[in-house]
């Protein structure tokens, strides 16, 4: 027998003893989980036909039951998903010191006999499996809960296992053999985002693994797997096997949109784990300030700053979208926050029958003496509460006082104890009322007070940089204050005066934040993370030639280091792309202005195209016909992208009634296999077989915000990519 049939043997047999444990636990979890539905049932019925039972007693198994059951369940579905591919990947590894090598499969979670603690498979988390993705065979060493253990890579070996059948195995002697990942890569683009845990790169798993660094920022470029790496960054971290274990509601992810949140909601569970809490900037705004204004989506932020471009309304916003944005005008508010505090509360003596209790200087200066560290209103209304516990010895000699006024005067109708009472309560009525114009502080207000009043907008700016036009900046936030609706530029520097004004314990229980898109936000968002999760660690994850409306470049990524101000800091570059063929690379490497040095997976596929139509009729027939053939040669998710909503309405309109598309919309959008149309700027993240970009006329394609919104576009084709013009061609395509 060849050395390849005798382990094809061995292989097969140990596969055939796995499938054949995991199905035994199966049955006896399956038992288990009936047993305690019935526990459950059982109970709950006892609770309401039993009155003698003991409250105590029913409501400990309350708790315990659904625990066990849910454990339970847990096991039960772990057993169910492991059952077709229990695992993927072994590795044989001599430890030193001993002369037998032990070997380690690797599978989605670990395959443990109860009886014996035998462990079987591997959870790909586990310490030692680093070895699988961080080695080649020879030396290796991990970081166990011990220390540092060292050893032998005797063998590295990758299995492909469907419905418990052993399909192939082959050594590697590379890290990660292509082979797999280039039969990954070349499927189709899944509807949803998939897991990679087979084909984890070294570099990527230096990340996914890291637990030394408090703000660990990563720079890759279009398709090096930042989003494949934060989620799976996630499951590493709620892995049991670390000593600092995370639940599910410690950790938070930022996404970009709705849309790219459902995108990514299936790969967490697919790893075993719960999903955690994903949430938008837009959504904390409206958490904030939805009850008390309407506010401007960032999408329609967006639109209305790629429409305008070219009008000077349009370049003013943009303008003032990146000050008020910028760490310059973060200053600002700061400033405004402490004058108002020094100079613009409006203290007054407080009387009290009669006399002055307090004196407005005394009030002041206890303000601004209070070391406590607490927000200014939370400073205020310790100051208030303290002159309320000032009058609570007077109060009685006062309502004497007023009942012996009350029973000289004559003209009331009330007993003379009610008719006092009454009285007093009026005097405390008006007497809050008075307190609170000094000891009540209103975000809003001291907001639009910087806008009202140009005149101390400068003063507080000096030596500040301000931008051009700042005048028309200021008037221009004034009236569109005053309208009603809230520009989406204005909400974070509200949210920063609110959070720092009023606190902000709305996440006690967040430990690790991970921010995806990192390019697209301002150094004020992220003041505003660092008032929101104040002792989180942070993974932030970026690309800045995907960055939008502004002008960005690495310093962004000093600027949130220098925000979040942590002591163990990291930056490390993914230069490698995984998602679009080496053709569509090469293709959209050639459309930014600076050269790139990026690496592509060499997956070999057709060159795009750029496609010349006379007239927008025949450029949509056009469309229409490389559409069907696209699904003629079998690739399921197509996607036109247009430049902003308007425009992709339009082509829905349009083409809509000739071939099945869909228009894709931030909130109720999801991808699906077929047709959809959708905006560069929703694009973002999202990923298809075929990317049809639309219009790519001179006209369209121009500025540098437009060059952006291309290159996001192309970068989102996995297989096949082509653009279509009619007039001039974009000077950005060759
Ligand atoms: N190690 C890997 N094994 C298999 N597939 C991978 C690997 N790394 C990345 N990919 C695939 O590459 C594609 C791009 O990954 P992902 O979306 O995470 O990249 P990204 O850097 O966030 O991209 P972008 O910034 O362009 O949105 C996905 O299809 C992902 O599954």
């Amino acid at each position: 027998m060849s050395n390849y049939q005798q382990n094809l043997k061995e292989e097969k047999s140990y596969l055939e003893n796995i499938t054949a444990f995991i199905k035994e636990q199966l049955t006896l979890e399956t038992e288990k989980l009936a047993r305690r539905k019935s526990e459950l049932i059982a109970t709950r019925k006892d609770m309401w036909e039993d009155t003698s039972i003991d409250m105590n007693q029913y409501f400990s198994s309350e708790v315990d039951q659904p625990v066990s059951y849910a454990s339970s369940l847990m096991q039960v579905q772990q057993y169910k998903k492991c059952l077709s591919s229990p695992y993927f990947g072994r590795f044989d590894f001599r430890e030193e010191g001993y002369h037998h090598s032990e070997k380690i499969y690797l599978g989605l979670t670990t395959l443990i006999d109860p009886q014996t603690d035998a462990v079987y498979v591997y959870d790909w988390r586990a310490p030692i499996c680093s070895i699988f993705y961080q080695y080649e065979l020879g030396q290796a060493t991990y970081t166990a809960p011990i220390g540092e253990i060292g050893g032998e890579v005797c063998l590295k070996r990758q299995y492909k296992i469907q419905a418990s059948q052993l399909k192939y195995f082959f050594d590697s002697s590379i890290v990660i053999k292509d082979q797999i990942l280039q039969e990954i890569l070349s499927h189709n683009t899944s509807v949803k985002m998939k897991t990679i845990v087979e084909t984890i790169q070294k570099e990527q798993d230096s990340i996914i693994r890291d637990i030394d660094n408090e703000l660990l920022i990563v720079q890759g470029v279009a398709g090096s797997g930042k989003t494949s790496i934060a989620l799976h960054r996630v499951a590493f971290l709620l892995y049991d096997g670390l000593r600092s274990t995370l639940q599910s509601n410690n950790l938070l992810i930022l996404s970009p949109n709705e849309l790219f949140t459902s995108y990514i909601s299936d790969v967490l569970p697919e790893l075993g784990e719960e999903n955690v809490e994903q949430k938008t900037f837009g959504e904390i705004v409206t958490g904030a300030l939805a009850e008390r204004f309407q506010v401007e989506a960032r999408e329609e932020q967006l639109e209305a700053l790629i429409e305008l471009q070219h009008e000077r309304g349009g370049r003013l916003r943009r303008q003032s979208v990146g000050f008020k944005g910028s760490s310059i005008f973060k200053q600002l508010l700061d400033r405004l926050l402490w004058h108002y505090e020094h100079r613009l509360i409006p203290f007054g003596d407080v009387y009290y029958a009669g006399r002055v209790i307090e004196n407005k200087h005394r009030l002041k200066s206890r303000l601004l003496n209070d070391k406590s560290g607490l927000p200014l209103a939370k400073r205020l209304q310790r100051l208030e509460n303290s002159i309320w516990d000032k009058l609570h010895s007077l109060r009685s000699q006062r309502l004497a006082k007023i009942e012996r006024i009350v029973q000289r005067s004559e003209g009331h109708d009330l007993e003379i104890k009610s008719f006092s009472r009454l009285l007093s309560i009026k005097e405390t009525k008006t007497l809050r009322q008075y307190l609170q114009k000094f000891t009540k502080v209103d975000y809003w207000q001291v907001y639009t007070r910087l806008f009202n009043d140009p005149k101390l907008f400068f003063t507080l700016a000096q030596g500040l940089e301000l931008p051009e036009g700042i005048e028309e900046i200021i008037a221009a936030t004034e009236q569109s204050l005053q309208a009603g609706k809230i520009p989406f530029e204005d909400c974070a520097p509200l949210l920063y005066l609110k959070f720092k004004i009023e606190g902000s314990e709305l996440f006690p229980d967040i430990k690790q934040v991970v921010i995806d898109e990192a390019q697209d936000y301002y150094p004020i968002q992220y003041e505003i993370f660092k008032l929101l999760f104040p002792e989180a660690k942070y993974t932030v994850l970026g690309d800045i030639q995907q960055t939008l409306e502004k002008k960005a470049d690495v310093t962004l990524y000093e600027e949130i280091k220098t925000i979040f101000n942590k002591p163990k800091t990291t930056k490390l570059f993914l230069n490698k792309s995984y998602r679009s063929s080496y053709e569509i690379n090469q293709f959209t490497k050639g459309l930014l202005d600076v050269p790139q040095d990026y690496l592509s997976f060499e997956r070999y596929e057709e060159e795009p195209r750029v496609v010349y139509q006379e007239t927008r009729h025949l450029l949509d027939q056009k469309i229409i016909r490389d559409i069907a053939t696209c699904q003629d040669m079998g690739y399921q998710t197509v996607a036109i992208i247009c430049k902003t909503f308007r425009e992709a309405e339009e082509i829905y309109t349009r083409l809509g009634g000739q071939v099945g598309v869909r228009l894709l919309r931030r909130e109720e959008g999801k991808v699906e296999k077929g047709v959809m149309i959708i905006p560069a700027y929703l694009a973002k993240g999202l990923e298809f077989d075929v990317v049809l970009v639309y219009g790519v006329n001179q006209e369209n394609y121009t500025t540098e915000f437009d060059r952006k919104l291309l290159y996001i576009s192309c970068t989102r084709a996995q297989h096949r990519l082509m653009l279509y013009y009619w007039g001039e061609k974009s000077h950005f395509l060759p």
